[in-house]
């Protein structure tokens, strides 16, 4: 069993993703006593009988309190108000930290909010799976998965170093990145499909000449995918979309102009065109597969063991 990193690892938001933290942090051995806290008492009783961490509190100061490493495993539109309630209870040297989908304004809530004497290193482990809540996690989630780090500049490089090798005892690969550049990246790779996943199974489900059972025996492996995506956390999406806003909107108006060019060749019959894109776009498939990132695309919603 390898050294514990923190002596005192507390998760608040004991979901799919934070319960995920525990389970792995707890196999590794990273973290000599991790805490788990969350909001609802119904999770946290889950969590608790699931066995997936040292203690449990429902208040995230008292779960806080003396830790090394607090990690917000909240939808993104809690995270402020989370940093409000342990802003209080943190010891001077402590790590704060997330797992938030997007990261400025994560970073700008936690930097207005928390005290000076705390190291801020948000973070994004880009793994993770359409279920939510402690039982759907797992502890081998983030194998070989990036983790994205976003420090603010002048970050502490030992504070840093430490959460790196956290996340790498986890299994991830790590990378540093800036927030707003993270936040541009993943609107076009993860924000806007789940939109268009959404959008494609809502517009399926509003039809009045396909009834909703064709839909579901007929579904193709296509719309079978968007349908699993489309199944994802309502509140987790809503604030992703929220926090996201320019970059999501910025990437949603190259997609429609993109959209509109298809829909016009469709129209007057440019095969051509269709043929040349549809070539490109094969390629962007073939260099994941040849990164052998393709596990990593395909495994999402993977049946698991721990
Ligand atoms: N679901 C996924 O695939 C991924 C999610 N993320 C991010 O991880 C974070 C957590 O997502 P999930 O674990 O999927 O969600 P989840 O819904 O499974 O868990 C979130 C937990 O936070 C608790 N919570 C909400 N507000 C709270 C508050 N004020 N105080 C204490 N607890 C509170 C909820 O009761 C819930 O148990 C989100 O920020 C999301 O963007 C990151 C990577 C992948
Ligand atoms: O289930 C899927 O396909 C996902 O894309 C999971 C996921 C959701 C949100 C993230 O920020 C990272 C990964």
């Amino acid at each position: 069993m390898p050294d514990a990193l923190y002596e005192r690892l507390a998760i608040i938001g004991a979901g799919l993703i934070g319960s995920s933290v525990a389970r792995a942090a707890g196999k590794a051995g990273v973290a000599g006593h991790i805490v788990l806290a969350d909001a609802d008492a119904s999770i946290l009783a889950d969590a608790e009988r699931l066995g997936l961490a040292d203690s449990y509190h429902s208040d995230p100061a008292a779960a806080a309190d003396k830790a090394d490493l607090v990690i917000l495993a909240v939808p993104v539109g809690a995270m402020a108000s989370v940093a409000g309630d342990i802003a209080g209870a943190l010891k001077p040297g402590v790590t704060v930290s997330d797992v938030g989908s997007v990261k400025e304004s994560v970073l700008d809530s936690l930097t207005q909010t928390l005290p000076p004497h705390v190291h801020i290193l948000p973070g994004h482990p880009v793994a993770g799976t359409e279920q939510s809540g402690p039982a759907a996690g797992f502890a081998s989630l983030f194998e070989d998965r990036w983790c994205i780090l976003t420090p603010p500049p002048q970050s502490d490089t030992q504070a840093l170093d430490r959460l790196t090798r956290f996340w790498r005892a986890l299994g991830s690969r790590v990378e540093i990145m800036d927030a707003r550049h993270h936040d541009l990246v993943l609107a076009i790779t993860s924000h806007v499909p789940h939109l268009i996943a959404y959008n494609i199974v809502g517009t399926a489900s509003d039809l009045e000449a396909v009834t909703r059972s064709e839909v579901i025996k007929y579904s193709a492996g296509g719309f079978r995918d968007f349908t699993r995506i489309a199944a994802s956390d309502p509140t987790m999406w809503r604030d992703v979309f929220l926090n996201n806003r320019d970059a999501v909107l910025e990437m949603l108006g190259r997609f429609s102009e993109d959209l509109t060019a298809l829909q016009r060749a469709i129209r007057w019959g440019d095969g051509d065109a269709l043929f040349t894109l549809f070539n490109r776009t094969r390629d962007i498939r073939r260099g994941i597969v040849d990164a052998g990132q393709d596990a990593a695309v395909a495994d999402f919603g993977r049946p698991h063991k721990d």
